[in-house]
C-alpha cells in the first residue's frame, strides 16, 4: 500500500552528533521510504505520481525510525513472573528450563504472539530472539507483520532437535522478506567448544547470523576460567568464532583484552540493562564499550528477568545506569541511546542504512509518536524528551516494511482479551504441569 504522512515532526536519525528534526512528509511506495521532504512542491509531486495513495496526518506526531531490540526470547511471556528475585544459574536449572521442557511448540507459539504484540505496541519493529522451536515462533512473526531474525538455539544436549529447526526454517521463511536467521548457542558455559564451532560453521555455510550469552554474570565468568583458563570473549575468539555477524547478550564481565576483541572483531554487543540490575548480573561497561568503537545495541532479554519487552525503559536506563556507575552525568546522553537502538541495531543485524533511519530508498519501518502529552512538554530537545521521559504507551502508530500493522494504538485483527486470557490460562497450566514433573 502506498502511504502519505504529512506534518509531521521527522526525526531522521541520520545526523552523526547533534539531533536534527525537521517538519515535513514520508511517502511509502514499494515497502521503503520514496519521499522524505519538507518541500512542499515534491510532496504534491508525490501525491501525483501515487492517485490512489492513503494520505494520514501527522500533526502533533514525531515520526521515527522504529526501535530495534537486539536481544529477547519473545516467548519468555509466559513465564513473566514465574521466577523472580534469583540468581541466574538456580533461576536456569531449578526454575526456567524446567518449565521449558514443559511447553509445547503451539504454547511457544503464544507466548511467541503475546511479546510480539507488546513489542509493537511499543513501537519495536525489529526483535532479535533466541529460542527454541524459532521455525514455530516464525508463524507469530509472519502473522503479526513484526520484523526478526531469529536465532534458533541449542545447549549441548540439543544439537539434534536445533539442527531440524534450521533446515525447516531455511526451507519455510526464504519468502518473507521480514526473516532473517541466526545461530543461538546458549553460551560459552553451557556449549562445548566443538559444539560452539560446529554452530558457526553452519552459520557460515548458510551465511546467517551468530549469536549467544557472553560474560554475563559472575559465575559465568569462574566457569569459563576453570574449564579454558581464559575470559568468555577470548575462549570464543580462539575458537574463530567472532566476527561481524556475531551478537553477544551482556557482555557484563568484561577486561581491557576483551573490549579490544569485540572491536576489532566488529561483534555487535547486545546491552541489557534491567535484567542485568535484576539478576544481579553487574553493569556492563558499555559507555566505555561504546566510546572505544564497540559497535553497542540495546536489548530487553526475556521478560522472566525484565520483566517487560519495553525499549523506552530500556533506553533510558541504559543511560542513567552508567551516569551514576561512572559517576559522569555527560556519559550516554539521549541521542547516542537512540542510536543505539536504532542505528547501531540495524548495522548490527545487517541492514545498515536500510533500517534505523529515515531516509529516502531506507526500507519503510517506522513509527509515530504522540508527543502532545502532559509529560513530553515543554520541548526543548526533543530526543531528550523520548529517551528521558518517552513511554510505549506514546505510540500511537507502527509500520513495518511498508504495512501499518498499528494505528491509533490498536492491532488490527488481535483481540487483545482473548490472548491475554489465552496466555493466562496455559502459563497457569504449565506451571501446573512443571510442579507435577518435579515430583
Ligand atoms: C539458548 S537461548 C534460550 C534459553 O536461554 C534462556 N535464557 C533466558 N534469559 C537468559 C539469560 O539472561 N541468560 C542465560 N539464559 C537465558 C532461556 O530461558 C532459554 O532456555
Ligand atoms: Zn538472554
Amino acid at each position: 500500500m502506498e502511504l502519505l504522512f504529512t506534518n509531521c515532526t521527522i526525526l531522521p536519525m541520520t545526523a552523526e552528533k547533534e539531533p536534527r528534526t525537521f517538519t515535513g512528509a514520508v511517502g511509502v511506495a514499494d515497502r521503503r521510504l520514496a519521499l522524505v521532504s519538507d518541500d512542499p512542491r515534491r510532496i504534491e509531486a508525490f501525491r501525483r505520481e501515487h492517485p490512489g495513495v492513503r494520505e494520514i496526518d501527522g500533526t502533533g506526531k514525531v515520526l521515527m525510525p522504529g526501535l530495534i531490540n537486539t536481544h529477547c526470547h519473545v516467548a519468555m511471556t509466559l513465564q513473566r513472573g514465574y521466577a523472580d528475585d534469583i540468581a541466574l544459574m538456580k533461576w536456569l536449572h531449578e526454575y526456567i528450563w524446567p518449565f521449558e521442557a514443559q511447553q509445547t511448540p503451539d504454547e511457544i507459539v503464544l507466548g511467541a504472539e503475546m511479546g510480539i504484540v507488546e513489542m509493537l505496541l511499543g513501537g519495536v519493529t525489529t526483535f532479535v530472539d533466541m529460542y527454541w522451536h524459532e521455525n514455530r515462533i516464525a508463524e507469530a512473526v509472519r502473522r503479526l507483520g513484526i520484523r526478526a531474525m531469529l536465532g534458533a538455539s541449542y545447549l549441548d544436549t540439543s544439537w539434534e532437535a536445533f539442527a531440524d529447526d534450521v533446515e525447516r526454517m531455511i526451507a519455510t521463511t526464504g519468502d518473507c522478506d521480514r526473516i532473517r536467521l541466526a545461530v543461538a548457542p546458549h553460551s560459552p558455559y553451557t556449549c562445548s567448544p566443538e559444539s560452539l564451532q560446529r554452530g558457526k560453521e553452519l552459520a557460515r555455510r548458510h551465511g546467517l547470523w551468530f549469536m549467544t550469552h557472553i560474560s554475563e554474570t559472575e559465575d559465568e565468568v569462574r566457569i569459563v576460567r576453570e574449564r579454558y583458563g581464559t575470559t568468555s570473549v577470548r575462549h570464543l575468539d580462539t575458537l574463530g568464532i567472532l566476527d561481524d555477524r556475531t551478537i553477544g547478550a551482556h557482555c557484563v564481565h568484561v577486561d581491557d583484552g576483551d573490549i579490544r576483541i569485540l572491536r576489532e572483531r566488529g561483534v555487535a554487543v547486545s546491552h541489557n540493562p534491567q535484567s542485568n540490575m535484576k539478576i544481579s548480573s553487574g553493569i556492563a561497561p558499555i559507555a566505555r564499550m561504546h566510546s572505544e568503537g564497540v559497535l553497542c545495541t540495546i536489548g530487553t532479554d526475556g521478560t522472566c528477568s525484565n520483566n517487560d519487552l519495553d525499549m523506552w525503559d530500556e533506553m533510558r536506563t541504559a543511560s542513567f545506569l552508567q551516569k551514576v556507575a561512572t559517576m559522569d552525568p555527560c556519559v550516554l546522553p539521549a541521542y547516542e541511546i537512540l542510536k543505539m537502538a536504532t542505528v547501531n541495531a540495524a548495522r548490527a543485524i545487517g541492514h545498515a542504512g536500510e533500517l534505523g533511519v529515515i531516509k529516502e530508498g531506507a526500507l519503510a519501518d517506522f513509527i509515530l509518536i504522540d508527543a502532545v502529552k502532559p509529560h513530553l512538554m515543554p520541548v526543548y530537545n526533543m530526543v531528550a524528551n523520548l529517551i528521558y521521559c518517552g513511554k510505549a504507551a506514546d505510540v500511537d502508530t507502527v509500520v513495518v516494511n511498508g504495512e501499518i500493522v498499528v494505528e491509533g494504538r490498536r492491532i488490527e485483527g488481535v483481540d487483545l482479551s482473548n490472548l491475554c486470557f489465552q496466555v493466562q490460562h496455559t502459563a497457569e497450566d504449565i506451571a501446573r504441569r512443571t510442579a507435577a514433573a518435579k515430583k
